[in-house]
């Protein structure tokens, strides 16, 4: 491969997704490498927007039940616009509250402790969000965290390997929360062997899409996943604090929520104002309270672009992407130190290349200070993701070259090395 510009145009030219990056903010004195943290807005998805305030605007009340979208089916018609993002049949989504609060409905609703099953398996690398509502959902139950909340250790500090999981899944396990990739090092986990070798093992699974949603496409249905949440301003655009998702399988819809409330409620029996709650036969069941309606609004234009190019051709895109990441920084940068720690194989490596190196956050904040946007994480790595729908090759390529010479002339040491607020 070719090192030089011309190369990152021939790949843009011959991008079948290029006409996509018109339909989003972008800036044309910054690189964007940080949708993985937070999507960018599109104009489909600020029209959305618009759209349903302006309903609110005319119909009030109605607007419940009138207009193009009525906000009483809103949360349900999201759910089947995500369901072909992760294999999974449209009864089986609904958008509702967040990667945490769903997280906590799932775990009150699988968490089943019963003679020696009362322990929860996770794993050392997890997001600490998953960790902190794990760890309160035991001790609700009365257990202490400290021994009951079991976590998979990684041998590398960056990737987690099937057969760790696999032996960490004893008898004492009742239900394991992992994540679909690893939103550090990117790694994808293997779902489905990990489903199977769970259900072998009597315990319910469920993951945290956080990372995989909108990146890589997903067999839920098929894999038999028990459940799975995430976030919807990754990946798939819906803005900051949009509202998350959910996937139960439809074996489990004749349960009760562990968490219920009036939305948890079969829509035709939720007006009857009964005091004894018919939860919805579908995923709809874990709901809770009224939706956020104009949190959600974002993803009716962003889900219908995703849905319009298809996953596939995402994926496609994104591979190809971080791939040429990967093979400029092998070149162009060898000399300077760096790691590539998140998986070199295509079909364990997700949305995102990481970085590491012993400087990494002042590396991130001379990168910040001319125009490009990665995002740093403790304690040594740069996160990049070029995103399919918006970033292109040549962006990739000026990102190493400025990358080269903030390494070059050492202007990364004007900085503290130590991380901002967020990143
Ligand atoms: C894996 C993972 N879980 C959870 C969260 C956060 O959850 P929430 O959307 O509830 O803030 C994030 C990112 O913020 C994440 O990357
Ligand atoms: N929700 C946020 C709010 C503020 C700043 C960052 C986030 C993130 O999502 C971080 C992301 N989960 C991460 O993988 O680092």
């Amino acid at each position: 491969m070719k090192t030089d510009i011309s190369e990152a145009k021939r790949l843009d030219e011959q991008d079948p997704l290029s006409k996509y990056r018109e339909e989003f903010y972008t800036s044309s004195d910054q690189i964007y490498f940080d949708g993985n943290s937070l999507g960018l807005l599109s104009t489909r998805a600020e029209a959305a927007l618009h759209n349903l305030l302006a309903s609110w605007k005319q119909h009030g009340i109605d607007g419940w039940t009138e207009g193009e979208h009525p906000w009483f089916y809103l949360s349900e018609k999201l759910g089947a616009m995500t369901a072909p993002l992760i294999g999974a049949h449209a009864e089986e989504v609904i958008i509702t509250g967040s990667t945490t609060t769903n997280l906590h409905q799932l775990t009150a609703s699988f968490f089943h402790p019963e003679g020696k099953r009362t322990k929860i398996l996770a794993d050392e690398l997890n997001f600490p969000s998953d960790i902190y509502a794990l760890q309160s959902q035991l001790q609700l139950k009365g257990f202490d965290p400290t021994d009951h909340l079991v976590k998979v250790q990684s041998t590398d500090g960056n990737t987690l390997q099937t057969s760790a999981i696999m032996e960490a899944m004893t008898e004492e396990i009742a239900l394991i929360i992992l994540p679909g990739v690893l939103y550090r090092s990117g790694q994808i986990l293997d779902m489905e062997t990990i489903t199977k070798a769970a259900h072998q093992k009597g315990i319910k699974i469920g993951f945290d899409l956080c990372h995989s949603i909108g990146a890589i496409p997903h067999q839920l249905s098929d894999w038999e996943v028990d459940f799975a949440f995430w976030c919807t301003y990754k990946h798939l655009n819906g803005g900051p604090g949009s509202v998350g998702g959910l996937y139960v399988n439809k074996k489990h819809f004749s349960k009760k929520p562990g968490l219920a409330g009036w939305f948890s409620s079969d829509k035709a029996k939720q007006f009857d104002m009964e005091h004894s709650l018919s939860p919805a036969n579908n995923a709809g069941a874990y709901q809770i309270g009224t939706p956020h309606v104009l949190s959600a609004a974002p993803l009716l234009g962003s889900l219908e672009m995703i849905s319009e190019i298809g996953i596939e051709a995402i994926r496609g895109k994104s591979l190809q992407l971080t791939a040429y990441l990967m093979e400029l920084v092998d070149k162009e940068l060898f000399e300077y130190g760096f790691t590539i720690a998140n998986p070199r194989s295509d079909s364990i490596r997700g949305g995102h290349v990481y970085l590491e190196h012993a400087e990494a956050a002042r590396i991130c904040k001379a990168l910040k200070a001319n125009g490009v946007i990665p995002d740093f994480r403790k304690p040594n790595g740069i996160r990049l993701a070029p995103v399919a729908l918006y970033n292109t090759y040549t962006e990739v390529w000026q990102m190493v070259q400025l990358l080269k010479s903030i390494m070059k002339d050492e202007s990364y040491k004007a900085y503290e090395n130590k991380r901002g607020v967020i990143a």
